[in-house]
């Protein structure tokens, strides 16, 4: 008989956390062994013997969840946004300390957006401006997104790769606010909605013409079989990979 991978999940009571728990109950080889909220210590993970770890949680618990996995020898799966450059590179030393263990932190489990995102990147270098907007339900708490800090990061090492000069912008003495944010030069607007799930445009512009790369999730049922493909990968790929795209071959579509 086939073992079953026992999995934890962490920010279990939230929106993605019970749509991860209903998806791993109902995935064939999964099995669930710990549903955690807020108020839960971790030691349950460890107990229960869970061997990949899902966060779905809050930006300011997901690293110290993480590095508690990765100390305990399970693997992580991770949602959660609010992960800058600099935690990134703490979570790589300390994966140093555990070679064989594997940490995915995947801005966006919907294949679409991963799709969206690494056609921006390709494209960025072909256009004068590049923005980005991203639309939201009103309950997120993190701003910009975590998947729009993630596309203007790699617009941005595109560009510069490419040598593309800075985007023109003549404004002067903007209202606060009024050009956004900026991550590495690229301009994000974050809109805030209800009715909205999670959504993004970027815009690609230059003399006379406009492309538009638009990524809608409708539901959370768009990030559920990212994060099944997560569970089921992150073991085969030890170290830190960011970017749900480092598990799949972008040109076939097939899991790497
Ligand atoms: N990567 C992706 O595809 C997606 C990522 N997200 C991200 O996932 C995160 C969660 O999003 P939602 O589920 O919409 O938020 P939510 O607010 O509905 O759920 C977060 C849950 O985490 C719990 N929590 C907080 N601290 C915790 C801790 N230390 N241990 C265990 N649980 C804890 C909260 O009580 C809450 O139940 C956010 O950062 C969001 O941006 C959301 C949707 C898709
Ligand atoms: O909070 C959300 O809802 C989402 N968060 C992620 C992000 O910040 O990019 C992924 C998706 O946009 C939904």
């Amino acid at each position: 008989m086939t073992e079953l991978m026992p999995v934890g999940v962490l920010g279990a009571r939230g929106r993605m956390g019970a749509a991860a728990v209903a998806a791993i109950r109902a995935a064939p080889g999964l099995e669930l062994v710990a549903a955690l909220g807020s108020s839960d210590p971790l030691d349950p993970l460890v107990s229960a013997g869970a061997r990949v770890v899902v966060d779905l949680t809050v930006p300011d618990a997901t690293y110290d969840n993480v590095v508690f996995a990765v100390r305990h020898g399970m693997h992580a799966v991770v949602g959660t946004t609010g992960w800058t450059p600099e935690r990134l590179e703490q979570l790589s030393a300390v994966l140093v300390e555990a070679p064989g263990t594997g940490v995915l932190i995947a801005p966006n489990f919907a294949l679409g957006s991963v799709l969206a995102t690494a056609f921006a990147a390709t494209a960025a270098r072909y256009f004068e401006s590049v923005e980005i907007v991203e639309l939201h339900h009103p309950d997120k708490i993190d701003a910009p997104s975590g998947t729009a800090a993630r596309t203007a990061r790699l617009v941005a090492a595109a560009r510069s790769a490419a040598g593309v000069p800075e985007a023109p912008d003549a404004t002067r003495d903007p209202l606060d606010g009024a050009r956004g944010a900026t991550i590495d030069g690229i301009p994000v607007h974050s809109v805030r909605l209800r009715g909205l799930t999670a959504h993004q445009e970027v815009l690609l512009g230059s003399p006379g013409e406009l492309l538009t790369l638009r990524h809608d999730s409708f539901d959370h049922a768009s990030f559920m079989p990212g994060v099944l493909l997560g569970i089921r990968s992150v073991a085969e790929h030890p170290g830190l990979t960011v970017g749900l795209d480092g598990y799949l071959d972008l040109q076939t579509g097939a899991a790497s």
